[in-house]
């Protein structure tokens, strides 16, 4: 794969580069798929478009060995989060090839199976953050993931930006390839956003609220507005002084948002934040709820969507936009009672006549649902990734790819 980063143009090995007949390729996906409560997978999009990678390996006969995490467990073993549930919508997508499923990501049971996989077959394992050491990076866990292949093929652009075990340590003791997914989103950001058509927006939402508040800072310099919704919306809210009552507001991400909100205006960039929401008395698809300003929530009141004012507002700028870029819901979409503001701006992104792009697992779940994820330019398989990619930033799991030498 090829693309700019940094001025420089960057050569990587793809799964095509190597010989793979009879050899045990170790695929890191990113099978983080929204589930519900009883274990169903609610959107497969992440499974589909892993896809073309396993297809060719299969094609290829290697051994093929799937990798992923799923959810935040922690370290620990937590049933909710078991990747078994997946293994069965692959083979739904794969009928003809033997998927199998092992309740473990290393050690002797795994370590077997794999020794008794016959060419053309899948094995996929547990979740990887059943283990503590997975997203510390730790060596002793990385060196017994490389135990199961005998090339490591990154293809979870969804977590390229974590430098986890399965997803960078283990390519210091295997060769490292990236996959066709890693490789499409890569040159498909690349150049969507490299010098993008303006006025360029970008809408964040979701609840990954510290985690995506730090990305915001850098990326206020590269679009000419930010429109914030959702879970992410409440923090800034609260920092302008507003009682969010119940409302999700991160504490510890207050400082961050102070300061983003000082810079826009020296940057005199529009930082919108939403006038009305949808606010909840609990956090329930069945609750009681009611529109409100946000200077009307009340100390039981929760913010679970932007508004109908908040809406025609942001249509009205998206309007404008030549080059969209989104991620995070705008509430709880989940809930139908939640969920106006994020179709009503995923109608809004449908017909913006430039570039739109839609990141995050749950967002394109989200864009799936109101059925409108073909009428977007591009539905990445990324949401913080994405963000941090368009930062300019080196994901660790792209860094880890080998060089192609040309
Ligand atoms: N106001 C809100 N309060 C609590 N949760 C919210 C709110 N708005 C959105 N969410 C939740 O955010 C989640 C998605 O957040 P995030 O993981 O950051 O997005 P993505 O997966 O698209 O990157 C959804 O499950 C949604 O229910
Ligand atoms: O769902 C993901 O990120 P996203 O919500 O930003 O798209 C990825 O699987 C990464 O998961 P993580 O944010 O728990 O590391």
């Amino acid at each position: 794969m090829e693309f700019k980063q940094g001025g420089s143009i960057l050569k990587k090995k793809t799964v095509k580069d190597i010989y793979w007949p009879g050899k045990r390729a170790l695929v890191r996906v990113d099978f983080n798929v929204p589930m519900d409560d009883s274990g169903n997978v609610t959107d497969d999009t992440r499974i589909r478009a892993a896809l073309p990678t396993l297809q060719y390996l299969l094609q290829e006969n290697a051994k093929v060995v799937v990798m992923s995490h799923l959810g935040r467990p922690k370290g620990n073993r937590v049933e909710k989060y078991s990747l078994r549930p997946v293994a069965h919508t692959l083979q739904k997508y794969l009928p003809n090839v033997l998927v199998n499923f092992v309740s473990d990501s290393v050690g002797e049971e795994v370590e077997n199976a794999v020794q008794h996989m016959a060419p053309g077959t899948i094995l996929l394992l547990e979740n990887v953050r059943f283990y503590a050491g997975e997203e510390k990076n730790d060596e002793s866990l990385a060196r017994q993931l490389a135990l199961l292949g005998d090339v490591f093929v990154n293809d979870a652009f969804g977590a390229a930006h974590r430098a986890h075990a399965s997803t960078a340590g283990v390519a210091r003791f295997l060769p490292t390839v990236a996959g066709f997914l890693m490789e499409r989103e890569v040159e498909v950001l690349t150049q969507a956003l490299e010098s993008p058509d303006r006025p360029f927006l970008a809408i964040i939402g979701g609840a990954k609220v510290s985690d995506k508040i730090a990305v915001l800072e850098n990326l206020i310099q590269k679009v000419d507005a930010l429109l914030i919704g959702g879970g992410m919306a409440n923090t800034f809210l609260a920092v302008q002084g507003h009682d969010m009552g119940n409302s999700l507001v991160e504490e510890n991400a207050r400082e961050v948002a102070l300061r983003l909100l000082q810079r826009a205006e020296e940057l005199k960039k529009p930082l919108l934040l939403p006038s009305d929401v949808v606010a909840a008395k609990a956090f329930a698809a069945d609750a009681e709820y009611a529109v409100k300003s946000v200077g009307e929530l009340q100390a039981d009141d929760m913010a679970l969507d932007i508004g109908p004012e908040t809406v025609k507002q942001y249509q009205q700028v998206i309007q404008t936009a030549k080059t969209v870029l989104w991620n995070g819901p705008m509430g709880v979409f989940e809930m139908p009672a939640f969920a106006k503001g994020t179709f009503a701006i995923a109608e809004s992104l449908a017909s913006v006549s430039g570039t739109t792009i839609v990141g995050g697992g749950d967002s394109v779940a989200a864009v799936e649902a109101a059925g409108l994820a073909d009428r977007m330019s591009h539905v990445s398989t990324g949401g913080g990734a994405s963000l941090e990619f368009l930062e300019g930033k080196v994901l660790p799991g792209v860094a880890i790819i080998e060089d192609k030498q040309s």
